[in-house]
């Protein structure tokens, strides 16, 4: 096949990449610039854990795709490397957004088991990690990353507060905890209950969005590792970073040297133009349309599907069309939209009705055919 290959197709073994591996979502990269101070300030919290007492308390904030899960991520395999005296475990809130559920994964990270099926006592659960924690002498360090997601369902404060005050229904339980907020516009302390206020004064770490330069320095690693020498050009790479920091998610610069190195072999072209990466664009700006709806459950799918339909609509009517689908009431509706909105997926914004005082019209934050394409 390679001896004739077909006109306007590379054959099997020739590649614009040589290693797709670099350009996927659970690759950890090799070299983490322009995230020192940050680095340095998480180190420094997590200091007297490696040295078997309580580490400091963090909060890092910063929008999507600005490096906070990989520096907890970075972080933790170093302490790792030091001692095995601290047990780090990071929770995915956007997967786990209860305070049980957060708890079967401190209790799956503890005894390397699942917690039974059958159901235990949310007291029971806890009161196993905590005992263990004592047996071992050991330092628990909990990273709740994209804890926004336990504000959205109500569970944030009950969640810290019994992390923060394990040591005094257990004592000798040593934890700290690290919250990972990606919502910019979520206060985290000031949404958080009062008792839990009390105990509760991080450190802050802030995560900026990065700029193009930035941008092209750290997708330039990507490039030497996962393209072929000579594969794509510097102005190609300033494209794609240009797009990126319109979007300031760093996945999108990732996404789109992938999606444009698949659109150049589509094209037989052994070299990545700005034509694929204008055409990957159209995709890959979605990229954290796609992550969002990745984590709604059938019923916040399906209300969404129902506003995508009415874009613009009143929320009593939509509400009326969710209602017949789902059979669900006004409570738990009001409690989807608020949610929708919060992840910036809608706009629910209060305008005057003639004749009918205040209501809420719902819009899509997105392109109505992008979130129904995704939807399916
Ligand atoms: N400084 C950097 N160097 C190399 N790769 C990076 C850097 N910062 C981020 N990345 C990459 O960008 C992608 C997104 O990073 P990451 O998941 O850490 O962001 P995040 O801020 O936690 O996002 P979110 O808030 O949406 O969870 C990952 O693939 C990560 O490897």
């Amino acid at each position: 096949m390679a001896d004739d290959p077909e006109e306007g197709m590379l054959s099997w073994d020739e590649s614009v990449f040589r290693d797709e591996h670099v350009f996927e979502i659970d690759y950890v990269p090799e070299t983490f610039k322009h995230r020192d101070t940050q680095t340095q300030n998480l180190t420094y919290a997590l200091r007297p854990a490696v040295r078997g007492s309580r580490p400091l308390n963090v909060m890092v904030r910063g929008p999507p795709g600005t490096g906070k899960t990989t520096a907890v991520q970075k972080l933790f395999d170093e302490v790792g490397t030091q001692t095995s005296d601290v047990r780090t475990i990071r929770v995915n809130c956007q997967v786990n957004s209860t305070r049980y559920s957060v708890f079967s994964r401190l209790f799956e990270g503890t005894f390397d088991y699942e917690p039974p099926s059958s159901g235990i006592s949310f007291k029971k659960l806890f009161g196993q990690i905590a005992d263990k924690l004592v047996e071992d002498d050991r330092v628990l360090v909990v990273a709740l990353d994209d804890v926004n997601y336990l504000f959205y369902e109500n569970e944030a404060s009950d969640t810290l507060y019994s992390l923060l005050r394990a040591h005094e229904e257990y004592p000798g339980a040593k934890i700290g905890v690290i919250v990972v907020s990606s919502d910019p516009t979520l206060e985290v302390i000031d949404e958080l209950d009062s008792r839990v206020q009390s105990v509760f004064r991080p450190e802050e770490v802030y995560f900026p969005v990065y700029d193009q330069p930035e941008i092209v320095d750290i997708l330039d690693e990507r490039v030497r590792k996962g393209f072929r020498d000579g594969v794509i050009s510097r102005n190609t790479v300033e494209r794609v970073a240009d797009r990126t920091a319109e979007s300031g998610d760093l996945r999108v610069g990732i996404d789109l040297l992938r999606r444009a190195g698949l659109n150049a072999e589509m094209r037989g072209s052994r070299t990545v133009e700005m034509e694929d990466v204008d055409a990957a664009y159209e995709k890959s700006k979605y990229i954290n349309l796609s992550r969002s709806l990745s984590g709604l459950s059938d019923t916040e799918r399906a209300l969404l599907e129902v506003i995508a339909t009415n874009d613009g609509g009143q929320a009593g009517e939509v509400y009326e069309t969710f209602h017949e689908e789902t059979a669900l009431g006004y409570t738990r509706y009001s409690e989807i939209v608020n949610k929708l909105d919060q992840l910036g997926l809608i706009d629910a914004d209060y305008a005057d009705i003639e004749g009918r005082g205040r209501s809420r019209s719902l819009s899509l934050s997105y392109d109505k055919e992008a979130v129904l394409d995704r939807l399916e």
